[in-house]
């Protein structure tokens, strides 16, 4: 029987090679509606509404966004197609700051840019190699997810309860998830893991996305609001929490969805271990520590009237939207990665390989 992972895809190209498609997940868990974008334009849109969200789904989509960008542009000559990569590889870059793999899948298509741009056979050659190069970066994200599901599996044992923060599952991703990934491995392989799923105020990526794809994939999945994680853990449901992450620094720090940090503070009182499941493109080198990290703030209307009726909170009154937070390395069990499980104090072998 086909299992979800292997039917739904949030971000993949058209068939004919014309648009990226994504399943908008704002719509989710109520419809499910597939959206084909044709222009950079449409593809920064998405990202910036969360149409399509979670790091590496984000570094797809743009790739797949300046393929489209040249793709469809009346440029005539090598010159003006080199204009109009830069341009909408700097536009797309400005959708949202704080995921790495944005800017990681993007460097990586100028650099195949350039070197189809010195060696190239004309414009049709240029746009041939740059939708191979966005092909490969979905299908590199497919394996390196399955690898980090088979490592993080190894820490794991069947009965679990798993404590998860936000959406890091397959739709974040091109297949399988990071910190959902050893949760649909060990399922093939009758673990009965015991996953709740943190709703994740404001944007409930937990409610609308974890706990959907989840239980349509027939995973033993509990919700439970930001502020009863307290409670399960110290009830001992949880023995281990996942989650995923948007950037970590060379020291360990991570950046991942607003309330993380929260959640490895409220491990640690309880002695439960907290792994950071990541690709190895999400280790920002250039970032010493988490202090550095850009965090994306959002609109005040995603915490006072959003998914309510009628607005929630007094007109006018002051907020604070951070989308994300830095959890300390101090605090991170293991960061989990496709070539292995590091300590943050050994991320740096990995900038050595
Ligand atoms: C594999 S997805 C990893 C992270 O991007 C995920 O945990 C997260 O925080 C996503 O935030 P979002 O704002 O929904 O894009």
């Amino acid at each position: 029987m086909k299992q979800l992972i292997d039917v739904i895809q949030s971000v993949r190209l058209s068939d004919d090679g014309e648009a990226l498609v994504i399943l908008d997940q704002t719509l989710l868990p109520g419809q499910k509606v597939y959206e084909e974008l044709r222009k950079p334009e449409n593809v920064w849109d998405a990202i910036v509404q969360l149409k399509v969200r979670g790091a590496p789904a984000i570094g797809i989509a743009a790739a797949y966004g300046v393929y489209l960008a040249v793709k469809h542009s009346p440029a005539n000559t090598m010159d003006e197609v080199r204009h109009t990569f830069l341009k909408s590889k700097a536009y797309l870059a400005s959708s949202r700051p704080t995921a790495v793999n944005l800017f990681w899948a993007l460097n990586r298509m100028e650099a195949r840019f350039e070197q189809l741009f010195n060696h190239s056979n004309g414009i049709e050659a240029v746009i041939a190699g740059l939708r191979e190069e966005a092909k490969a970066i979905q299908l590199e994200d497919e394996q390196v997810c399955e690898a980090i599901g088979e490592y993080a599996l190894t820490l794991l044992e069947p009965g679990f309860g798993i404590l998860t923060h936000c959406n890091a599952g397959t739709i974040a991703t091109a297949k399988y998830g990071t910190a959902l990934a050893p949760i649909y491995l060990g399922q093939q392989k009758g673990y009965n893991f015991n996953v709740f799923a943190d709703e994740t105020r404001p944007l409930l990526q937990g409610a609308r996305l974890t706990a959907w794809e989840l239980s349509e994939a027939n995973v033993d999945v509990t919700l439970i609001c930001d502020n009863m994680a307290s409670i399960v853990m110290s009830e001992g449901k949880i023995q281990a929490v996942l989650v995923g992450c948007d950037r970590v620094a060379a020291n360990g720090d991570t950046a991942n969805k607003i309330g993380t940090s929260g959640v490895a503070i409220l491990a640690k009182h309880y002695g439960i271990p907290f792994y950071v499941c990541a690709p190895t493109s999400t280790i920002d080198f250039e970032c010493q520590t988490g202090q550095e990290i850009v965090i994306e703030e959002r609109s005040a209307e995603e915490i006072t009237s959003k998914w309510y009726t009628e607005p929630m909170a007094p007109k006018n009154v002051k907020t604070y939207n951070p989308a994300f937070d830095v959890t300390d390395h101090s605090l991170i069990t293991a960061i989990v990665t496709e070539k292995g499980i590091f300590k943050a104090d050994q991320l740096h072998e990995l900038r050595e390989q």
